[in-house]
């Protein structure tokens, strides 16, 4: 794949990615309030695969949402490789979503009339990638995904598991440092799930990223290399 970054050859396990400040987010206002998540702070490295767990309305979502600018924090603040993605502006917001930092959701997300390969380089036609480029990186991506003969097949045709392997591939598309990953195997049998959190494991660790992965599953907590826990919106010790 030719890439323009050179930062993720380099031995960087060290460097902090994610920088988490005291944030807080409450939702409505006055007696109506929810706040969903309280003073939470943490930071994540470079290659690092990091769980957030918690009960269901802990504040795993909406805690992602803000790390990934998808919402804003009431209060405190969250860098994400050096941007401080609390104080950006839309523009910003659009290109750090582009180029920086991707998302996998539990939906999976795919395009329904768009086959395998087409959904995979929609965010390389979005960066503007000439179709020469892309058709070569989106067949990289599908082998590394393991779907090199699927690239023709529509979601409809794929299983879950395929489907969240195209959404993977898709948000590999871009080189993104950051991976957030809201239950990917929510609607997926164990196994599957298992393979699909193998395979962000895998290229997490080759790839020097940072992965932020909300799941409630035990099994799945043991593949991270390290654990955050929420509940109630706080960050609690494990
Ligand atoms: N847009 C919103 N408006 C009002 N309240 C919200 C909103 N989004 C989330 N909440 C509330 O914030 C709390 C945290 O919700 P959140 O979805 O972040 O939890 P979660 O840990 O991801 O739960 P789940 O595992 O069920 O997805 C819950 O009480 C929820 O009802």
């Amino acid at each position: 794949m030719s890439s323009p970054t050179v930062e993720r050859t380099t031995p960087l396990d060290t460097e902090e990615l994610v920088r988490v400040e005291a944030v807080s987010r409450v939702f409505g206002t006055g007696e109506r309030a929810v706040p969903a998540v309280r003073e939470v702070s943490f930071t994540a490295r470079r290659g690092e695969l990091v769980a957030v767990r918690g009960r269901s309305g802990a504040g795993k979502t909406t805690l992602l949402n803000l790390v990934g600018g998808l919402d804003r924090p009431t209060s405190g603040r969250v860098t994400v490789a050096g941007h401080d993605v609390t104080a950006a502006d839309e523009r910003e917001l659009l290109d750090l979503r582009r180029g920086t930092i991707a998302f996998i959701f539990q939906t999976f997300g795919l395009v329904p009339i768009l086959s395998a390969a087409e959904n995979v380089g929609v965010p390389l036609r979005l960066a503007r990638v000439p179709a020469a480029e892309r058709e070569e990186r989106v067949a990289v991506l599908l082998e590394l995904v393991g779907l090199g003969g699927q690239a023709a097949q529509r979601p409809y045709e794929l299983s879950g598991g395929q489907q969240q392997r195209v959404a993977v591939a898709r948000a590999l598309a871009n080189e993104p440092q950051l991976l957030i990953a809201d239950e990917p195997t929510g609607q997926l049998d164990s196994q599957t799930g298992r393979s699909i959190m193998d395979l962000i494991r895998a290229v997490v660790h080759a790839r020097q990223m940072t992965a932020l992965v909300a799941t409630h599953d035990p099994a799945l907590i043991d593949l991270a290399d390290r654990t955050i826990t929420l509940r109630d919106g706080h960050l609690v010790d494990d």
